[in-house]
């Protein structure tokens, strides 16, 4: 599809990988509202931004677990651009072992919400024009690391979410492709405060932060890059593209078990 022009959603635009994907949309012509629940953060990237791309830039304070609050930034959209959204980048994410249940409303349910309220506006069927749902999942939704079972089964969850949804003819009936993007580590706040599982395997955590701090993070804007292709390439349906150096570190990558493989790696 052609990005120049259309109107796009990020949940969790407002900092990393969420604000590369902001970044990167803005640099294809497309017009964005960011859809965070930290509003100050927002605001202040919306000034940045505005710099450069003026009113196609704008946020909307949005607690993505909360369905009149993901309906409302659909109405605002709406209301500010004149048209439907074409793109909606499901990204808000959190890892938190701990406050599990959070976890998973933010990362999965969550995520289930905003389709829910994407497919309702950007359906033929409902007088939208189609378009493409994207998801931040992670290069944890194919790989196990035992720091964080919570936060990688609900990335898993997101892969197997968007396999379901792309492989429904009537989802395609109604011009929708699904796809998610894989990142390794990313450079971004999250890595630093995720709140890991102490009690299951602290080597494999001490094994983790070594190679955290041994390998050159992803930049936001890398994971820009995967997303521009998820969209623009018409072809591309119920993918999980991993976004890494190349380099898992890992001879087991359960992703190419699956019959059909859904995966694609980008090497930056
Ligand atoms: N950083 C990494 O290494 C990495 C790798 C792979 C995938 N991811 C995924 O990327 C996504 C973004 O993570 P990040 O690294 O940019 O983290 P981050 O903490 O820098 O940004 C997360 C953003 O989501 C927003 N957010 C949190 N809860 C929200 C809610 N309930 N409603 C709306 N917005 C909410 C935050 O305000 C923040 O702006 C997550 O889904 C994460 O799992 C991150
Ligand atoms: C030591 C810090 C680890 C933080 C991991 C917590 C959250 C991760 C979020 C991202 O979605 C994934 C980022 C990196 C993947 C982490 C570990 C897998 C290691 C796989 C490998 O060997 O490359």
């Amino acid at each position: 599809m052609k990005i120049d022009g259309s109107v796009a959603i990020v949940t969790g635009g407002a900092q990393g990988v969420g604000r590369g994907i902001v970044e990167a949309l803005l640099g294809k012509g497309a017009k964005v509202c960011i859809a965070d629940i930290n509003k100050a953060t927002s605001e202040l990237t919306v000034k940045e931004l505005a710099e450069t791309y003026g009113d196609k830039i704008f946020c909307k304070e949005c607690d993505v677990t909360k369905d009149a609050e993901i309906r409302a930034v659909f109405g605002v959209v709406q209301d500010k651009f004149g048209s439907r959204a074409d793109i909606m980048v499901n990204n808000a994410g959190i890892c938190d072992e701990f406050d599990f249940a959070r976890c998973v409303a933010i990362n999965l349910e969550a995520q289930i919400r905003c389709t829910h309220a994407a497919v309702e506006s950007m359906g033929v069927n409902n007088g939208g024009k189609g378009g493409v749902i994207l998801f931040t999942a992670s290069i944890l939704g194919v790989i196990p690391f035992q720091g964080a079972p919570v936060y990688c089964a609900t990335k898993h969850a997101v892969v197997g979410y968007v396999r379901c949804l792309a492989s429904c003819p009537s989802y395609s009936q109604c011009g929708l492709r699904f796809n998610c993007i894989c990142p390794s580590y990313v450079d971004t706040p999250l890595i630093s405060v995720a709140e890991l599982s102490k009690n299951i395997d602290a080597e494999c955590i001490d094994a983790a932060i070594e190679k955290r701090n041994s390998v050159d993070l992803l930049r936001p804007s890398d994971v820009g890059v995967g997303c521009i292709k998820l969209i623009e390439d018409d072809t591309l349906n119920g993918k999980a593209l991993v976004v890494n150096h190349g380099d898992t570190g890992r001879g087991d990558v359960a992703v190419y078990s699956f019959a059909e493989p859904p995966t694609d790696t980008i090497k930056l």
